[in-house]
């Protein structure tokens, strides 16, 4: 560990992160009665230009009308390239009623991106007296915010978390695909005639996380297109989560059940992370820094990897 400490993300859960236009209020109580930890109210891409003015507004009546219950509760402004943005964020904050947790801002590209938002929204908490800090959520989502990340990630203390958009991104990096997320048709090796599919979305994902945790943000896997294919979700879900993303967004209720199932530790999982800070602390107690788990090797990092799966697991059952 270097001389700086690793900063802590926030302790919340962020398994599963639900959308719904904000132009789509009958689904709204829907939303909330789902079993999420996160719900995005969508002002941007879900909804077309004509709409944006209604769907604001009737956004900020569901933050207070409806019982959102502990859920973090989330709206996606219009990127910074839109006049739309900053009326979002002016109406919502002086508006919306407190239960507004946080801001999604979507396409950023560079840390003063968030530097604007973060000015606007501090001048209005002080113009209105707002009693509730208001936490940001960014998406990762074109070949500037990738360049970018790290800068990103550091950008305001408002920041809590951060997404790969996989629809955007492919389209700004120019990748030959249509797909949202997944396996990619055309992405594979050959060896012997015989095809290996790769991950086209591993590198942007794991520079995500490499930000993050350098930052004291939560990671997390964006949207996966396909509804109807379960088995895809839990593939591209179970990729995301080895690598250290916390979550995953749900664009439609079927994919709730599978971020939930992936993202909550097993308790398979619990209990040999468990057994393992046992055999270490055994170890340590005659003098060792290494010892044999099932016959393998386990020592001091093997602490920390373990504690990582029984912390996640201890916050979500303290949620
Ligand atoms: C994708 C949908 C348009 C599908 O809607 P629909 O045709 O109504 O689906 P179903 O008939 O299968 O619905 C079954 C029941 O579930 C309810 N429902 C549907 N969607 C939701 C929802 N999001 N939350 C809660 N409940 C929902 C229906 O009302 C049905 O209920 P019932 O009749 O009582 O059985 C729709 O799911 C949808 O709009 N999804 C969200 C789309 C969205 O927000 N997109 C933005 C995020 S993705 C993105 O932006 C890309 C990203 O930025 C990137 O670049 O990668
Ligand atoms: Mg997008």
């Amino acid at each position: 560990m270097s001389f700086r400490i690793q900063s802590a993300p926030p302790a919340r859960p962020n398994r599963c992160q639900l959308f719904g236009p904000g132009s789509r209020p009958a689904i709204f109580e829907k939303m909330a009665r789902s079993d999420v930890d996160v719900i995005n109210l969508d002002l941007e891409d879900s909804v077309s230009p004509d709409d944006k003015p209604k769907a604001r507004a009737t956004i900020i009546e569901a933050i207070g009308d409806v019982d959102w219950g502990r859920k973090h509760l989330s709206v996606r402004i219009n990127g910074l390239d839109t006049p739309y943005w900053y009326r979002d964020v002016v109406d919502l904050l002086e508006q919306a009623s407190d239960r507004l947790d946080q801001i999604m801002i979507p396409k950023v590209g560079c840390a003063e991106d968030i530097y604007a938002v973060d000015a606007l929204v501090t001048a209005i908490e002080r113009a209105t007296g707002r009693s509730k800090r208001i936490a940001f959520e960014v998406i990762i989502e074109s070949a500037a915010g990738i360049a970018n990340v790290d800068a990103i990630a550091a950008a305001s203390p408002r920041l809590q978390a951060m997404s790969l958009g996989a629809a955007d991104f492919a389209a700004s990096m120019g990748m030959q695909t249509t797909g949202i997320g997944g396996t990619q048709e055309n992405y594979y090796m050959l060896r012997n005639g015989v095809q290996h599919w790769s991950d086209p979305w591993h590198w942007a994902q794991t520079a995500i996380v490499a930000a993050c945790r350098s930052h004291g943000v939560l990671p997390v896997d964006g949207p996966f297109g396909d509804f109807s294919d379960d088995d895809g979700f839990r593939a591209q879900a179970r990729r995301s989560a080895t690598l250290g993303m916390v979550g995953k967004w749900a664009i439609h209720p079927k994919q709730v059940a599978l971020a939930n199932e992936v993202f909550t530790p097993s308790e398979a999982a619990v209990s040999e992370a468990r057994e393992i800070l046992a055999a270490m602390e055994q170890a340590r107690a005659e003098g060792a820094g290494a010892t044999v788990y099932k016959g393998r090797l386990v020592d001091i990092a093997s602490i920390k990897q373990a504690e990582v799966i029984v912390a996640q697991s201890e916050l979500i059952g303290a949620a």
